[in-house]
């Protein structure tokens, strides 16, 4: 047993440089030692143990001649083989630009096995991977296996120092932009303009098919200039038009959004042939319709009265579907701003619907409509058609762009927006570590300084009022989870400061003011106006502007209500703290909410030493609860 033992290694051992030798060896030896043990107990296994002991034999004669051959080049052939097996490895190394899930096994083999992670409560979350500049391989894998594509887990990074002049070479901007920057008292690029302009400029300029041109999606702290990063390249794109066309669409989630976004395109279109319209459903459709295209029965070719719409889905669906001549098939560029926002929007499913318009142009029309389909525009559109002039140029491919402060990295959300070679721009902060460095899954701005108070839940109208009265709170915006609640706290608030003598106050006297979607939008742009102004300087409300507005008198951000999702509470506290300037936002945290809030925080490496706890004197709460008290019973007299 002992020297057949030390034979039967040899094999094993000169097997180096036969590979497939050696594994047949291996399984014989494997074999050969199951039937020793078998022998007895089976008359067929020891004919085959008898068969295979003859071919060891055979094996153990063939080797043993080879032996000294091989003894002698043995030791190049490993040398070989391990040169041979290096070069392999090398071949196989990740090459960028390779699709990620290519790359995971060779680099990472062991957690492949691991299982899919479980879904919480029913949903996948899908974490940010695109603020965690160096993935890990686990956060690569992770990526990789909840089908994230490579250019969404892997963002082109931008610091947001990297800004420059308006008039720098690389944003090609013309004369007419330029002096509408200095008119707006602009004379610097912030690092996301700095960053898409040129982009968007160089595709226009290469080639005027567009053919090349990239989507593009852009994730950027809150007030950090996304909406002029769009607007400044499309006004300059478009100026150059010979004749009016739809070829800008700007979807936005909410009507005052689309307003503000509305004013920024009428200041850079102006002193241009350049019109920008809006449908918000703020107006009949009758008086959209006749903005947008006239109602004209006479007009053909898609003929718009607008090169620009800024929309938002609801009305842009009605028009798609009721407006005689108006199309898409004009579009050069589909902006989606708050795009995360919009692509969970599923509001007559309009996502996949305004695709199919710009997919088949000439417009899968409402059936029952008799009048004003729009026929194809030979010269422009994308119809395959309208192929009468073979020298005509083909159309302009359309480019999408998105952007968002906290962009969705949801494989399926992404996918459903057939995005064509799609680039991923992210604005960070790499000096900022421990708030928003590359660890950090949300960025907020630089000059935001974040507090939180611990405070009983039914205790939170008086922690409000302690705030406003103590920190002088002036120019804020408090959030409330919902209608009913702001409008019982704005009741509150504003008999309490209406209760205190004007001599009394420490600093500017509180006009509280409910801003809500159930106010007609004539109403809300009243005490909007009065905000802007300092006549009101305390807004209570729902989330209804807590994305996306921007105005320069929020100086503080107050979460009445615990925001339930990192994005809502980024997006909340970015009302303030906007384009560089300081401000401040305030969270009442509940004894029983502390858990969800701190973990929620903590989870997004938003928790050691990005917020301050604020400690109350006790003799100030105690004064100010007397006068909080007398205030809900003067409203419960009211409402009861
Ligand atoms: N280059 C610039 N220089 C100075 N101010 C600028 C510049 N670009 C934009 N701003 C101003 O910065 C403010 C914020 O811009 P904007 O509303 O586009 O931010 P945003 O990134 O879209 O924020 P949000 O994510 O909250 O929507 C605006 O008041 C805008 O006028």
């Amino acid at each position: 047993m002992g020297s057949s033992s030390k034979e039967e290694r040899k094999p094993a051992g000169a097997a180096a440089s036969a590979k497939p030798k050696k594994s047949k060896t291996r399984e014989k030896e494997a074999d050969r030692s199951d039937s020793d043990s078998d022998k007895a107990s089976s008359p067929k296994k020891s004919t085959k143990s008898k068969k295979r002991k003859v071919d060891e034999d055979e094996t153990k004669e063939r080797k043993h001649k080879k032996d000294k051959k091989e003894k002698d080049g043995k030791k190049d052939k490993k040398e070989k083989d391990r040169k041979e097996d290096k070069k392999e490895k090398k071949h196989k190394k990740p090459k960028d630009g390779e699709a990620l899930e290519d790359q995971l096994p060779e680099t990472t083999p062991e957690p492949l096995a691991q299982p899919e992670p479980a879904p919480v409560d029913g949903l996948l979350r899908f974490p940010d991977f695109s603020r965690q500049h160096h993935l890990s391989s686990e956060s690569a894998l992770e990526a990789a296996r909840m089908g994230i594509p490579h250019w969404l887990a892997h963002p082109a990074t931008v610091d947001r120092n990297a800004t420059a002049p308006v008039t720098d070479p690389r944003f090609a901007l013309s004369p007419h932009a330029i002096a509408c920057c200095e008119k707006a008292g602009i004379s610097t690029l912030f690092a996301v303009q700095a960053a898409v302009i040129p982009i968007l400029r160089t595709a226009h300029t290469l080639s005027r098919l567009r053919r090349h041109v990239r989507d593009l999606c852009v994730s950027a702290p809150t007030g950090s200039g996304k909406t002029l990063a769009f607007v400044l390249p499309i006004v300059e794109k478009l100026r150059q038009r010979l004749v009016v066309r739809l070829r800008a669409l700007v979807v936005l989630p909410t009507k005052d959004l689309a307003h503000q976004v509305k004013e920024c395109f009428d200041f850079f279109c102006a002193g241009t042939d350049l019109r920008v319209g809006l449908a918000t459903g703020d107006v009949s459709l009758a008086k959209e319709q006749a903005a947008l295209t006239g109602q004209s029965p006479d007009l053909t070719g898609g003929s718009s009265l607008v090169d620009i719409l800024v929309c938002t889905p609801g009305r842009l669906m009605d028009h798609l579907t009721l407006t005689a001549n108006f199309t898409l098939q004009h579009l050069e560029f589909w902006v989606m701003d708050e795009a995360d926002r919009l692509l969970g929007e599923t509001y007559q499913d309009w996502l996949p619907k305004v695709q199919s318009f710009i997919e088949a142009p000439v417009s899968p029309r409402d059936p029952t409509a008799t009048s004003g389909i729009p026929t194809p525009d030979a010269c422009t559109s994308r119809d395959p058609e309208s192929k009468l002039d073979l020298l005509a140029r083909p159309p302009p491919r359309i480019q999408k762009l998105l952007f968002s402060a906290t962009l969705t990295q949801d494989p399926a959300k992404i996918a459903r927006l057939k995005l064509v070679r799609p680039l991923y721009i992210s604005i960070t902060d790499e000096g900022k570590k421990g708030q928003s460095g590359p660890s950090a899954t949300y960025t907020f701005p630089s000059t935001l300084t974040e507090h939180y108070a611990s405070c009983p839940v039914d205790e939170k109208p008086l922690w409000l009022i302690y705030l406003l009265w103590e920190l002088r709170i002036s120019g804020g915006v408090c959030f409330t989870k919902s209608l009913e609640t702001a409008h019982r706290l704005a009741q509150v608030v504003q008999t309490w400061a209406t209760n205190v003598p004007d001599d009394a106050w420490p600093g500017a006297k509180i006009v509280v003011a409910e801003y809500s979607s159930d106010l007609p939008a004539t109403e809300r742009a009243r005490i909007m106006r009065l905000f802007k102004q300092g006549s009101i300087n305390l807004l209570i409300c729902s989330d209804l502007i807590a994305r996306g507005m921007d105005v320069d008198q929020i100086a503080s951000v107050i979460n009445y209500d615990v925001p339930t999702h990192m994005s809502q509470y980024t997006h909340r506290v970015g009302r303030t703290a906007r384009a560089g300037r300081q401000g401040s936002a305030y969270t009442l945290v509940g004894a029983s909410q502390m858990f969800h809030f701190k973990k929620m925080m903590t989870e997004s490496q938003h928790w050691e030493g990005c917020l301050n706890l604020i400690k109350p004197r006790k003799d100030l709460l105690e004064t100010l609860r007397t006068q909080y008290q007398a205030a809900l019973e003067t409203v419960n007299e009211i409402y009861n």
